[in-house]
């Protein structure tokens, strides 16, 4: 419950004595000190990584357990059948009980269909190109219905196969087989796909927690631009034409869209740790650390190690403060405020109402 015992708190939420979370009259829910902090006070560390994204081009160099990274060094450990590199065998044992046997396996489709293929990622998020509309995003999914159905059915026709060798239970003809040819002949886009396998594993493998992702602030324009959206839709298909079958029921549309809608407006960014994190390496969803806004003067600092996110008191905080951290990169915040406006705008989607902001 929140201080006037009335909202129930998200599940996923924060808790801690040092603060609460509060609904606010213009900027969602947000984080609220109970007591006077100390600078310096740890006030919260963020342990709970859903899915996480390691872009194609620092696979090499990133761990992808802990994202160490050791200034562009190809990293020791490397893993080519899943497409992924460790700084240590016990990053890689890790790495491997957290996604389990089936996901071994996925990853392991995964990088089959990706190696040796053109890919098809952009290298940057242009933000001044059109966000597609809910409903042109509603229609692009709808379209992808009757391929992903045939796709189902030519995938589970080899369940029907393997376990009573008649096929008496599901014939795929080949009109089947030809929408799975036609899905492998699609373009890859495998910063997209690893983001649909990474979250779709996560959720197999923590039913229990779905409810945080969903309990997130979410958008339903997520995506970028239309070849963004496109990449989404192709995805899809190309996860149901190679996953392993036991994850074939778990891989749907409206799975992959809630991930996107939720991812929007709550991923941080993974970054190096050096050089005010000017390398980005990819980016995570943290729920329990979602529910700090954003502000242009920041109390609270946050720094990433390994796979959690701790904040600390960055100043004196007050009773009744809100804890704020920064959404804004090093370069960013240097940024006069309209610069800073447009850049939220454009990469989050809120009108900044930061005291900082509100102040000129
Ligand atoms: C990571 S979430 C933060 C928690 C969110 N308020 C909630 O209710 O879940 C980011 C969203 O919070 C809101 N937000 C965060 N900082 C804000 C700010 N300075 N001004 C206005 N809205 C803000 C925006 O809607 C933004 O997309």
């Amino acid at each position: 419950m929140d201080s006037e015992g009335e909202t129930p708190l998200p599940p996923g939420a924060p808790t801690s004595s040092l603060f609460e979370v509060r609904h606010t009259p213009h900027s969602g829910r947000a984080v609220f000190a109970t007591k006077d902090i100390a600078a310096d006070t740890t006030v919260f560390l963020g342990e709970d990584l859903t899915l996480d994204v390691v872009l194609r081009e620092y696979r090499r160099e990133v761990c992808g357990e802990c994202f160490g990274y050791d200034r562009g060094r190809e990293l020791g450990v490397r893993d080519n059948t899943v497409g992924f590199a460790y700084c240590s065998e016990e990053c890689r044992n890790r790495w491997r009980e957290r996604v389990g046997e089936l996901g071994v396996e996925t990853w392991k489709a995964t990088e089959k269909l990706v190696k040796g293929r053109s890919k098809e990622d952009a290298d940057m998020v242009d933000v001044g190109l059109p966000r597609p509309k809910a409903k042109e995003i509603q229609i692009a999914w709808e379209g992808s219905a009757g391929q992903a159905a045939l796709i189902r059915i030519a995938r589970e026709g080899e369940v029907a196969r393997d376990t009573n060798g008649t096929g008496e239970a599901v014939k795929p003809t080949k009109q089947h087989r030809k929408a799975v040819q036609k899905a492998l002949l699609q373009p890859i886009s495998p910063d997209v796909l690893t983001f649909c396998i990474s979250g779709i594993l996560w959720k197999y493998n923590n039913p229990d927690k779905w409810d945080h992702v969903l309990a997130l602030a979410d958008s339903n324009t997520p995506y970028h631009n239309y070849d963004d959206l496109r990449a989404f839709v192709r995805s899809y298909l190309h996860m149901l034409a190679v996953c392993p079958l036991p994850l074939l029921p778990h891989i749907t549309s409206e799975t992959i869209f809630l991930l996107s809608s939720r991812d929007s407006h709550n991923s941080f960014g993974i970054r190096s740790l050096e050089d005010d994190g000017s390398e980005f390496f990819g980016y995570g969803c943290w729920p329990s650390a979602s529910y700090f806004n954003h502000s242009c003067g920041p109390n609270i600092e946050k720094e990433r190690i390994g796979r959690e996110w701790h904040f600390r008191a960055g100043r004196q905080i007050r009773v009744g403060e809100e804890l704020c951290i920064t959404y804004l990169s090093g370069e960013e915040r240097k940024l006069n405020r309209g610069k800073r406006m447009k850049t939220l705008k454009g990469n989050w989607g809120f009108e900044c109402g930061c005291e900082r902001c509100e102040e000129v």
